[in-house]
């Protein structure tokens, strides 16, 4: 990791918080600091019932970025990605000690609204999951449940586009997204996600259920997504995690982290001889 990286600047510090708890973040000032860190991890832990899944992880997620999570199954790729957003939440042996920040601000806070959250810190599955609705309905989705009637076929379309859908489905918008292909629905659900205009999105093995081309598109897409969002992936696919993401964190068993950096140095010249064994293959 890099000084720049660690060392916080002025825009990180005390965001406004809203109603909901949770500061205006990706616009606020107009500009965009190099490098700012969007989500920190501090003495983050994580139980099922007695079970530790994640262990005492610190690390600074860069705004605006493509950082991968990686490492071999039953890490805790998974329950990491999904304490960002709260949805661990969700399952009733789940409980988190530490902090997981948010623009400065602890979503884990009694203040902080989960919904809300996850409003501003988006997420896409692993198997393309699209409602039975139309591909409009499937996008404006979002928009419906916030109340934001406004615009929404302009919405729509723009979503659409930052998902490299518009083209291919702009004249059946009222067709049922299931008679999309697997890749295009993948793609929906990614317009869908970022229709309601999050900061983040969460990717949990995005394209693990895609033919080849569909994933090159999807991996395509999220490098383009990092220009407007925080992308935070996770793969099992090492050559994908070299090929789009600008960091890696690399996870061994038992919740550790055991190293963060730029994806070329992970994938080059780790620190860790264990990392290196996992990236080549020894183990994992
Ligand atoms: N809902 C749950 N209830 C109980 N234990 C769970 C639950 N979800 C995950 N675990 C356990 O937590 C540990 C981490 O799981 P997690 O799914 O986060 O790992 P992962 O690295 O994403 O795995 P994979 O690569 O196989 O998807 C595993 O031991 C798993 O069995």
């Amino acid at each position: 990791m890099t000084s720049s990286e660690t060392e916080p600047t002025d825009d990180q510090t005390a965001p406004t918080p809203g109603t909901d708890g949770l500061a205006d973040t990706a616009d606020s000032g107009g500009e965009t600091t190099f490098d700012r860190t969007l989500l920190e991890a501090r003495d983050l832990s994580v139980y099922y019932g007695e079970e530790r899944a994640l262990a005492d992880v610190d690390i600074e997620i860069p705004e605006k970025q493509v950082t991968a999570v990686i490492g071999p199954s039953g890490c805790g790729k998974s329950t990491f990605l999904r304490c960002i957003n709260r949805m661990n939440d969700l399952v009733d042996s789940a409980r988190v000690e530490g902090e997981l920040c948010f623009d400065g601000k602890n979503v884990y806070d009694d203040d902080v609204d989960p919904v809300a959250l996850r409003r501003k810190i988006g997420m896409v599955f692993q198997s393309p999951n699209p409602f039975p609705k139309s591909i409009r309905d499937n996008v404006a989705y979002g928009l419906k449940v916030q109340g934001k009637q406004e615009n929404v076929d302009e919405k729509v379309h723009t979503a659409l586009e930052r998902a490299a859908l518009l083209d291919e489905v702009e004249d059946q918008l009222d067709s049922s997204g299931l008679d999309l292909s697997g890749g295009q629905q993948q793609r929906l659900c990614i317009a869908r996600a970022i229709a309601p205009d999050p900061d983040v999105i969460l990717m949990d093995e995005p394209a693990s259920a895609l033919d080849p081309v569909a994933t090159s598109k999807i991996e395509d897409l999220i490098e383009d997504l990092a220009e407007e969002y925080t992308v935070v992936i996770v793969t099992h696919n090492m050559q994908q995690a070299a090929r789009i993401s600008d960091k890696t964190a690399v996870f061994l068993t038992g919740g550790e982290l055991v190293e963060f950096d730029d994806t070329d140095k992970i994938f080059e010249n780790p620190e860790h001889d264990r990392v290196e064994d996992y990236i080549t293959g020894k183990f994992g």
